[in-house]
């Protein structure tokens, strides 16, 4: 039997909840944007890792190093702590649609589609609180410190608020119907782990009155359900203002998309992608167009016209 599992580009921050909100991503034309594990018995009783799809070229050569193996070695070691020690090797897919270092949650898609996959084919041994906190352990290994705030609303959609409490790691905001979201990658990287060295240790007492008063405000919003007050409220004091000079014409797109009519815009997790939140899928398909003229750098860039995800990481296909 062979499952194939689909985990979604994700928004984390959503620029007014530094490491603990995040929004998973739809295109509204049905493409799939995130990455995908194919998962069956292995045949020769070894772990087996293949890989492919279009960014694949920047993903590790040697599978080992890859971290679907990490994934798997993680799993069978939560395994082996609930007594299972039996069980066989499997042979993994991943096929690799999101690129690296894109601010799109690029590995915790990876991440979150493989441990999904294992589970399902083991029988599902853990639970959902259980498997997010093991998706967020390895998405730490990689960035240099646990968040949340891409692998949960991944693998559950919707728009996320880490809790990171005992068995509550993450819960569902409210979301706004009528939004439309531009997502838009430029093309060129960057790294999480170097895009968090560069912000400050310590923030002013301002920025710290201005953060609170922002996110709390936002969150209100989204409960009373109006839509204009928590996109004005999505304003990013701790990361933007010193990341924005890592994306090249990030002031003028700012610029560009408030004149078209957006309601928030913003740096998408890490960058260099950025989303553009707007009330209309016609306002939102002429910024995309904007963007594939003018934001985009070269050949690996790309832009969709988004909805939040509300059915996070799902079986795609399973096979007998
Ligand atoms: N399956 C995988 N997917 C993504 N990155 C992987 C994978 N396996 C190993 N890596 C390594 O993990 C690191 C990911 O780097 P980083 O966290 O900056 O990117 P990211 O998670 O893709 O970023 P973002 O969340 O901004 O999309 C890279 O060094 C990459 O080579
Ligand atoms: N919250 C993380 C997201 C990384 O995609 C950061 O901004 O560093």
């Amino acid at each position: 039997m062979a499952l194939t599992v689909y985990a979604p580009a994700s928004i984390g921050n959503l620029s007014v909840g530094f490491d603990i909100l995040g929004a998973a991503l739809s295109p509204v034309d049905g493409a799939l944007l995130g990455d995908s594990v194919t998962i069956e018995q292995s045949e020769h009783g070894d772990f087996a890792l293949n890989c492919v799809g279009r960014f694949v070229d920047k993903l590790p050569t040697d599978p080992k190093q890859n971290i679907i193996y990490d994934c798997y070695l993680a799993f069978r070691r939560e395994m082996a702590e609930i007594g299972r020690t039996d069980e066989v090797a499997v042979s993994m897919t991943l096929e690799k649609h999101l690129p690296i270092g894109s601010g799109l949650g690029s590995s915790a898609s990876s991440i979150v589609a493989a441990f999904y996959a294992l589970n399902e084919h083991y029988g599902r041994p853990f639970d959902e609180a259980k498997l997010l906190a093991m998706m967020g352990e390895l998405e730490g290994q990689i960035s240099g410190s646990i968040h949340y705030d891409n692998v949960a609303p991944c693998y559950l959609g919707g728009i996320q608020l880490m809790l990171e409490k005992e068995g509550r790691i993450s819960e569902s905001l409210p979301v706004i119907d009528d939004w439309h979201i531009v997502s838009t990658y430029p093309g060129i990287s960057i790294s999480t782990a170097e895009a968090r060295a560069i912000l400050p240790n310590h923030y002013s007492r301002a920025d710290i009155i201005d953060h609170g008063r922002h996110l709390g405000t936002f969150i209100h919003a989204l409960y009373r359900g109006d839509g204009e007050l928590a996109a004005e409220s999505i304003r990013d004091v701790v990361a933007e203002p010193y990341r924005k000079q890592l994306i090249p014409g990030f002031d003028e797109m700012r610029e560009q998309m408030m004149a078209q009519g957006a309601l928030a815009v913003g740096i998408s997790g890490s960058g260099p992608s950025v989303f553009v939140i707007t009330d209309s899928q016609q306002k939102a398909e002429a910024m995309h167009r904007w963007m594939q003229q003018h934001f985009i750098r070269n050949d690996r860039g790309f832009s969709h016209v988004c909805r939040i995800d509300s059915l996070g990481t799902r079986v795609l296909e399973e096979t007998a």
